[in-house]
């Protein structure tokens, strides 16, 4: 694995609040890597095909593409460089996402023709690469519990006109249990009173309304409880569902059927406390730091994030098929949220193998303390701060 970087000795510390220095070092993590914004670019995926605009792009953004050559389609602009208002990507040819995360969708080995989920998919980021690896081939499952972050999802697939083959879910991925269509159940082409998927359209039915109705609170903000149905809130023409019985594609799946009819490949991209994540701390400056100390630094929030972690690892990988691929991941950079999740998990499972991510031997990455487990780290990678952990399922 490659060195990309050193650690900016001469910038001045970061002005970060005594509980957040206290967490950064009760995890060992130095918090100089706060001050490294500055220095670490921004990454933009080029779509595949589209090296011929380059020119057109690096004119419009007036700035130059770097190539990262580690990872490819992947350009690296300076840090301060907008893209959301550029032609480049209101036209879909480019649009945001760090290099590690999409080292993190390249470990899952995406084929054509594979059946993925995507359990933790919002703001959507990797599930746009995922949906453009794909391309018009298999499927891709898309879930997550928030509701606004998953639409925003919808609205990137189909503004980047990558949604074809997709489906989104509302939904808690520590239970949710929907294989991917079985090619194999056939269309019956009657509609009987809206029991059949027909062609998707934003226009909801009346029972849907009331449906989202009752899932509202008293505050009027969507909650989802545990005993929540899931909610399919986009599907492409071609992801399968069109004409297909609704009871049979919603249908929760039975134990272990998911080992022959699972998906080929899970990414589980877990909620975590961001603290690999500069940009995302910095915004706390903006939110107040007070937002921080309930977000990531509470100790009750932090205890249920790792059993949630390791919920939504355990639901990943029971839902993959034998013989496939699920990549754990998280913005964090705690040993407790990563390694030792990762130790639970493997505990528990012994049809669960980590595996070498064999294209990791040229990323600027380093070991985890678990053999074959990945950390990007700012400082050194220049990208920005993640854990990665690959898996597959063996045969029992
Ligand atoms: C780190 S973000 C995922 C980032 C995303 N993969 C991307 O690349 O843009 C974690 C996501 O997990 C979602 N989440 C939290 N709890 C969840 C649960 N129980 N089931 C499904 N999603 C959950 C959050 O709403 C959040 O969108």
């Amino acid at each position: 694995m490659a060195n990309a970087g050193s650690t900016p000795e001469s910038l001045p510390p970061p002005p970060l609040p005594p509980a957040f220095l206290e967490f950064l070092s009760e995890n060992g993590l130095d918090p100089m890597m706060y001050s490294m914004a500055d220095t670490i670019p921004r990454y933009i995926r080029l779509k595949p095909g589209m090296e011929r605009e380059i020119p057109e792009i690096e004119s419009e953004l007036k700035c130059h593409l770097n190539k990262v050559s580690w990872l490819p389609d992947f350009y690296a602009i300076p840090p301060e460089v907008q893209i959301a208002g550029s032609k480049a990507y209101q036209q879909g040819k480019i649009y945001g996402i760090d290099a590690a995360s999409g080292a993190a969708i390249l470990a899952l080995d995406v084929k054509p023709g594979d059946h993925v989920l995507d359990l933790c998919a919002a703001p959507g980021a990797k599930l746009c690469m995922l949906a453009d690896m794909l391309g018009s081939t298999g499927s891709l499952t898309g879930v997550d519990v928030a509701k606004h972050r998953l639409a925003a999802c919808r609205t990137m697939l189909q503004k980047y006109s990558i949604g074809n083959c997709c489906r989104l879910f509302v939904a808690d991925g520590t239970s949710f249990s929907i294989l991917p269509v079985n090619s194999s159940a056939g269309s019956t082409g009657l509609n009987d009173n809206g029991s059949i998927f027909s062609e998707w359209t934003s226009k909801r039915s009346w029972k849907d309304r009331q449906k989202s109705k009752k899932a509202k609170t008293v505050d009027g903000s969507p909650h989802l409880t545990s005993t929540s149905e899931p909610e399919l809130i986009y599907y492409g023409k071609h992801s399968g569902l069109v004409g297909l019985r609704k009871c049979d594609v919603l249908r929760p799946s039975a134990d272990d059927e998911a080992l022959t009819s699972g998906y080929d490949k899970v990414l589980v991209d877990a909620e975590c406390t961001h603290d690999g994540s500069i940009k995302h701390i910095q915004k706390f400056e903006f939110w107040g730091w007070k937002t921080l100390d309930r977000r990531v630094l509470d100790a009750e929030r932090t205890d249920s994030l790792l059993h949630l972690q390791l919920c939504l690892l355990t639901n990943g990988f029971k839902l993959l098929k034998t013989g496939g691929l699920l990549v754990y991941s998280t913005c964090s950079l705690t040993v407790a949220q990563n390694e030792d999740v990762v130790q639970q998990f493997l505990c528990k499972h012994s049809s669960a193998e980590l595996q070498k991510i064999d294209s990791a031997d040229n990323w600027p990455c380093r070991s985890g303390r678990i053999f074959k487990t990945l950390r990007f780290d700012p400082a050194t990678s220049q990208t920005s701060g993640l854990f990665v952990a690959k898996f597959t399922k063996l045969q029992t």
